[in-house]
C-alpha cells in the first residue's frame, strides 16, 4: 500500500493545457476521488497515474518511487473501466483469472485468490457463467474482481458507474467503498457525478480546466469552498451567489436583503472595498409568515416539491424592482405555495464572501 503524489504535473497536448500545475496526494490507503466537468483534466490525470500518457513535466510518486518513466505493466495498478473491458465470452471465474495467469499464477494459488475475490463480490454462483449477458451491475463487479485479485499497489476508477441504472449505482457504489476499506487499496475515482464522489471517496479533488481547485473531505468542500467554482459545482439545489456588498457597521447587502454578520468574522470578511459576492445555501434560508422579521421580503415564484422537501424560488422585493432570486430548501411537505408572500431567514453563521473578482472564499484555508 502506499501513497500516489503528483508534484507540479503538467500535461500539454499541443496548444491545450489539460492539467496545469498538479500538486496533489492520494494517501496510503484512501480514495481520493477527482470530481469536474467535462474536459476539466480528471481522466488525464488518472491516465497519467496509470502510464497510459507521459507527463509533459514534473513527477508522480507511488510511496517513494518515481513512476512517470515507468510502463504501465511496471507500475502495479489495477483500472477498473465504464464500459467493464471484460473479455464477454469468458467466465466470470476467467476473467478473474485473467491477471494472475499473465503474470504466471495458476493452479490452487489462483483459484484460492480467485474464490475468495468472487465470494467478497458475491459472484460465486455466477462463476461459471459467460460475461455476456450479465447485468451491467454483476460486469462491473466482475471487473473489480480482477482488478483486486492481485492485490495491486493502487487502483484506478475510471467513471465505473457512469453505464449503469440508479438502483444498481447505489449498491455498487456502497460495495466499493467496503471492499476499499476492507482491502485498503489506494484508489483514485474518477468520475463527473457529485453524488458519486462524495458517498464513495474519502477525500474530493475538484478539477477545472486543468486546474485543482480545492481539495479535502465532502463536508469541508460543501460548508468551506474555497472559491466560486466549488461553491456553484458541490450541491444540489446549488449555493444562491449574490452580488453584495458591505454597507456599515458589519452589515452585507445585495438587492433585496442584507444581513448583519457576527463581528468575529469581519476583519477577515471585511477587507478592502472591492466587489463580492454572498453565498448561501438553500438549506440555510428558513421561509417564514411575512410579519415576521427577516433578512428580507418576497414572493413564491416557483414550488418545487421533492417529498421530504420543498425547493421554493422566491423572487425578493428590491428598491428598484430588480431584485435577487433566492432558492430555499424547507422541510416538506410544507404549507408555501406559489404566489405565497414571505419572509426569509438567512442563517447569517452560514453565509459565505467570496471576491468577485478572483472568486476566492475570503474565509478559505488554502
Ligand atoms: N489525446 C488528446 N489529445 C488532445 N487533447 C486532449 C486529449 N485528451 C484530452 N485532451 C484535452 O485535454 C483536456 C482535458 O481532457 P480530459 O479528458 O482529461 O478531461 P475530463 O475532465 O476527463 O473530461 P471527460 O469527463 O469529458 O472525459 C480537454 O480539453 C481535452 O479536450
Amino acid at each position: 500500500m502506499s501513497s500516489i503524489a503528483f508534484v507540479s504535473v503538467f500535461k500539454r497536448y499541443g496548444e491545450v493545457d489539460a492539467v496545469k500545475q498538479l500538486d496533489l496526494t492520494c494517501d496510503a490507503g484512501e480514495m481520493l476521488a477527482l470530481l469536474g466537468p467535462s474536459g476539466c483534466g480528471k481522466s488525464t490525470t488518472l491516465k497519467m497515474a496509470a502510464g497510459i500518457e507521459a507527463v509533459s513535466s514534473g513527477e508522480i510518486y507511488f510511496g517513494d518511487r518515481p513512476v512517470s518513466r515507468l510502463a504501465p505493466g511496471e507500475r502495479n495498478i489495477a483500472m477498473v473501466f465504464e464500459d467493464y473491458a471484460l473479455y464477454p465470452n469468458m467466465t466470470v471465474w476467467e476473467n478473474v483469472a485473467f491477471p494472475l495467469k499473465v503474470r504466471g499464477i495458476t493452479g490452487q494459488p489462483a483459484s484460492e485468490r480467485i474464490g475468495e475475490v468472487l465470494q467478497l463480490l458475491g459472484l460465486r454462483q455466477m462463476a461459471d457463467s459467460p460475461v455476456r449477458g450479465l447485468s451491467g451491475g454483476a460486469m462491473q463487479r466482475v471487473s473489480i474482481g480482477r482488478a483486486l485479485v492481485r492485490d495491486p499497489e493502487v487502483i484506478l476508477f475510471d467513471e465505473p458507474l457512469s453505464h449503469l441504472d440508479a438502483d444498481q449505482k447505489v449498491q455498487l457504489r456502497a460495495e466499493i467503498k467496503r471492499l476499499q476499506k476492507l482491502r485498503q487499496v489506494t484508489s483514485i475515482l474518477v468520475t463527473h457525478d457529485q453524488t458519486e464522489a462524495i458517498a464513495m471517496a474519502d477525500r474530493v479533488a475538484v478539477m477545472n480546466h486543468g486546474v485543482l481547485q480545492q481539495v479535502g473531505a465532502p463536508q469541508e468542500l460543501y460548508e468551506r469552498p474555497a472559491n466560486l467554482f466549488v461553491a456553484n459545482f458541490i450541491g444540489e439545489p446549488p449555493m444562491n451567489l449574490m452580488k453584495a456588498a458591505f454597507t456599515g457597521g458589519g452589515q452585507v447587502a445585495g438587492a433585496g436583503w442584507a444581513a448583519t454578520l457576527e463581528a468575529a468574522r469581519l476583519p477577515v470578511l471585511d477587507v478592502g472595498n472591492g466587489a463580492i459576492v454572498a453565498g448561501i445555501r438553500p438549506e440555510n434560508i428558513a421561509v417564514q409568515a411575512p410579519d415576521i422579521a427577516g433578512e428580507g421580503r418576497g414572493t413564491i415564484v416557483y414550488r418545487e416539491p421533492r417529498g421530504d422537501a420543498d425547493v421554493l424560488t422566491v423572487a425578493l422585493e428590491g428598491p428598484a424592482g430588480a431584485a435577487d432570486r433566492i432558492i430555499a430548501e424547507v422541510p416538506g411537505p410544507s404549507p408555501w405555495r406559489a404566489g405565497d408572500r414571505v419572509s426569509l431567514g438567512i442563517d447569517v453563521g452560514k453565509l459565505l464572501i467570496f471576491d468577485a473578482t478572483s472568486g476566492r472564499n475570503r474565509e478559505a484555508l488554502q
